[in-house]
């Protein structure tokens, strides 16, 4: 759910509501601090998507996807690969105009340069950098984009440098780094605005822990200074630790939404997984025994689950096979990424 977000007035914090904001606001008098959100600037959705319908060519990726995220909430989306998480991401930063429906971020259309620049900061999944250039220079050049002053540039990139971690390497040319760091750089980037949307897809891919922590600080303090985040990530750990709400996206619209332990105890109730992982998938013989007592087949056949409030009943079926095929037998509990394989269904 949002946070209780607060204004900043006069260096104290003030509740967000905004009767309760206005009251506070007379009684002490204060004038707000420039550059500081406004109550009506936190309360307002940072992105609404309404009957959004969008595509490729002659394909349709969403269908009637509805999904707001308010002011300092952080939604992310989550399904199985190419559900539409990524064009749900591009649309909302207006970089893909849809068919039908409606598009805001912050109350107004993107795209426009005004909403592009100044609305929304956009990490995307492959890192949108300039390489020859240090992180230094990149951060400098898109400050020069977003900031006015020269001052209040070199204010913020100081502190996007300390926030992400990145004095040390400032001088660094960008395309010699790793992954990771480049990551930081492209989050650095995303922030450098004050944007009210952050639309960030797969930012902790391929990092390492350190790194997922400092991202996943970064993202909290934006969401805490009123920024409304979307995140598309297949990172359970990441989503779990930094989302306020999940929306999971099957058939090109949003199927379930809540939040992410909700959802998970929504979706599976007491079932358990009961998971079986051979160094080869098994000859097509044992693949059918499998589905005949209702194991799914994933990673090429190499693994096989069931999922059911008896896993211990089902692996007595299946322990000659398992023993046969040298393989290996686990029960686990359901987590967030099994939501994406699960179509939203019920508890089984
Ligand atoms: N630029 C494009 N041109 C044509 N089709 C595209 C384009 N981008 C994505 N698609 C198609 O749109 C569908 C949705 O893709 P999208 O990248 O939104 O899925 P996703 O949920 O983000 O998947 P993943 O988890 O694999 O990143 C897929 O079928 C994909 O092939």
């Amino acid at each position: 759910m949002p946070v209780e977000a607060t204004v900043d007035v006069a260096g104290r914090s003030a509740p967000v509501d905004e009767k309760r904001w206005t009251s506070w606001w007379r009684v002490t008098g204060s004038r707000i601090r420039t550059g500081v959100a406004s109550a009506e600037q936190v309360t307002q959705d940072a992105l609404v998507l309404q009957d959004v319908v969008a595509g490729y060519g002659r394909s349709t990726v969403l269908q009637d996807l509805n999904l707001r995220v308010s002011a300092g909430e952080v939604v992310a989306l989550v399904g199985r690969n190419g559900a539409g998480k990524s064009t749900t991401a591009q649309v909302a930063c207006g970089l893909l105009n849809p068919r039908s429906g409606t598009v805001l971020v912050a109350g107004r259309a993107p795209g426009t340069r005004r909403g592009r620049f100044r609305d929304v900061g956009h990490c995307p999944q492959d890192c949108a950098l300039f390489p020859a250039l240090t992180i230094h220079e990149n951060l400098s050049v898109f400050a020069s984009l977003q900031l006015g002053d020269r001052q209040s540039r070199a204010r913020r990139i100081d502190r996007l440098l300390s926030d992400l971690d990145l004095f040390e390497r400032a001088d660094q040319i960008v395309g010699s780094l790793s992954g990771g760091w480049k990551k930081r750089v492209n989050l650095a980037v995303a922030l450098m605005g004050d944007a009210r949307l952050l639309v960030l897809d797969e930012p902790t891919e391929a990092v390492d822990e350190d790194t997922r922590l400092l991202i996943g600080d970064a993202v909290r303090n934006a969401a805490s200074d009123g920024t409304g985040c979307l995140l598309v990530s297949h990172d359970d750990r990441f989503v779990d630790r930094v989302a306020d709400r999940i929306a999971l996206i099957e058939d090109g619209c949003v199927a379930l939404e809540g939040c992410g332990k909700d959802l998970v105890s929504q979706t599976f109730g007491s079932s358990q997984f009961l998971e079986l992982r051979f160094d080869a998938p098994v000859g097509w013989e044992d693949a059918g025994r499998l589905r005949d007592v209702a194991f799914a087949p994933a990673d090429n056949g190499t693994c096989w689950r069931f999922v059911g409030c008896d896993p211990i009943a089902q692996a007595r079926l299946v322990e000659r096979l398992v023993e046969r095929n040298a393989g290996s037998m686990t029960v686990r509990r359901p987590v967030l990424s099994d939501l994406a394989k699960s179509d939203g269904r019920a508890s089984p």
